[in-house]
């Protein structure tokens, strides 16, 4: 397994009311290939402002992040580009490009100086709409989209800039029950391929925000839980993803049901 990101004693703040929050307190912790991280935390926890830290969006307050080993902060946009996507909880779209022209501009940290797109970038980025089954929509303006079909789109636009570490803020956001399942399916899928032709490549590595605890346990080998105070826990999902610990992060009682070989995770109605 090959290490794709650290983090050393990081800090994020806020300053909420004239003083600063703490969102995020000495964070330690390793992301490596082959991993599906999932970020656990009530609204306003920090979860967001992580992951766009990860990718390099955000000034840290304190510490250190390292991508492939390099301190995140000496790394230029285009090693940064070849190493992470990210894909944000919203955006808006303010121009009429059409939905091919969105994925293919995912490919341009590989163009090295060059301005037209290749066949092999129109390969893969028609690849990656087929994936997320949005190809029919390739020449549709993106305005025009459905809310689950401009999610899928923009998926597939990260999977275009193909890199070993994705950081999906709320991937499943606005997808029907259908679509949720086989994004995660997919993404389990990505993270454990290997490649044959090329060895040197490390599996990709997942990091996602999710308020969806089910869905979260179907695909996450691992999750990291934001307590909103700065206090975290990391670990695995047998080791953090338990009752006591998911109902201390979220403010809430939350009960673990064995149905079969599955856990399902139920909030407790208040009485
Ligand atoms: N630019 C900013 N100025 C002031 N406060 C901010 C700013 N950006 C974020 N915050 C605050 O920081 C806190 C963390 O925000 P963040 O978006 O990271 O939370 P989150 O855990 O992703 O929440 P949610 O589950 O609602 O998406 C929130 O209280 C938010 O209001």
């Amino acid at each position: 397994m090959t290490t794709l990101l650290q983090t050393f004693d990081l800090q994020l703040r806020i300053r909420d009311h004239h003083r600063d929050r703490k969102l995020v307190d000495g964070l330690n912790w390793k992301i490596q290939s082959g991993e599906c991280w999932c970020v656990i935390g009530r609204n306003g926890a920090g979860k967001s402002t992580l992951v766009r830290s990860l990718a390099g969006l955000r000034a840290v307050d304190g510490g250190e992040i390292r991508i492939n080993d390099k301190p995140l902060s000496s790394c230029s946009l285009q090693e940064l580009a070849r190493a992470r996507a990210y894909l944000s909880q919203s955006s808006i779209d303010a121009f009429g490009y059409r939905v091919i022209e969105t994925v293919l501009a995912a490919r341009h940290p590989y163009h090295d100086g060059q301005y037209w797109e290749s066949t092999a970038d129109y390969e893969k980025a028609y690849q990656a709409l087929e994936m997320l089954d949005v190809a029919a929509l390739a020449d549709r303006d993106v305005r025009t989209l459905s809310g689950g079909e401009r999610q899928r789109v923009a998926i597939a636009a990260v999977l275009a800039q193909e890199t070993p570490l994705l950081l999906l803020d709320e991937p499943a956001n606005a997808l029907d029950v259908g679509h949720q399942v086989s994004v995660m399916q997919l993404l389990d899928k990505l993270r454990q391929v290997t490649h044959s032709d090329t060895p040197d490549m490390p599996n990709k590595a997942i990091v996602m925000v999710s308020h969806d605890l089910n869905l979260t346990r179907s695909v996450a080998t691992h999750a990291l839980l934001l307590m909103g105070d700065g206090a975290w826990q990391a670990g695995s999902i047998a080791e953090v993803m338990t009752a006591p610990l998911l109902s201390h992060c979220l403010g809430h009682q939350i009960e673990v049901i064995q149905h079969g070989d599955r856990q399902i995770f139920m909030p407790r109605e208040k009485a």
